[in-house]
């Protein structure tokens, strides 16, 4: 499993949990930043992350802000990539079951490490369903494709 994993500088304490976390976990990830606190615009991070996930190079990307919504947002401009903006552990293992989920958005001002962690790693282990959500998929792809 590869994982790209980025920031603007109100997700940056945040993306360093996850980047430990990665580790613990032993996947294999890229950190494309920022790398530094001066105010950047999350568009910059996180649709070059959500390119990348969208074009194979990885197989999930994990975005931060301060709310994950700019982030979420700007991933889901990126053809082939469903973002979700989870903040709790149901939604990240339902977003893998039922969506299909490739990103996550999650916001450093809106929840404390101990739970991202739960989150990512929910995210990470939960395998997509299929079934009669692959219909529900297939129209999104569908949409996106015409
Ligand atoms: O994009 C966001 C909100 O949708 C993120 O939370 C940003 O991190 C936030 O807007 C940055 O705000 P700041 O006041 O410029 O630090």
């Amino acid at each position: 499993m590869r994982v790209i994993i980025a920031s603007d500088h109100g997700g940056l304490n945040l993306r360093r949990e996850i980047a430990s976390l990665l580790e613990e976990m032993n996947i294999e990830y890229e950190d494309i930043g920022c790398d530094c606190e001066d105010s950047v615009d999350y568009p910059d991070y996180g649709i070059p992350a959500s390119e990348r996930v969208a074009k194979g190079e990885f197989d999930y990307g994990i975005l931060i802000c301060g709310t994950g919504i700019g982030m979420s947002i700007s991933a889901n401009k990126v053809k082939g990539i469903r973002c979700a903006l989870v903040h709790d552990v149901f939604s990240a293992k339902a977003t893998r079951q039922h969506n299909d989920a490739n990103m996550i958005a999650m916001g450093e001002r809106v929840i404390g490490p101990g739970l991202a962690r739960e989150i990512v790693s929910a995210f990470l282990n939960e395998d997509y369903e299929g079934g009669r959500h692959a219909n529900r998929v297939g129209k999104i792809t569908a949409y996106e494709e015409h």
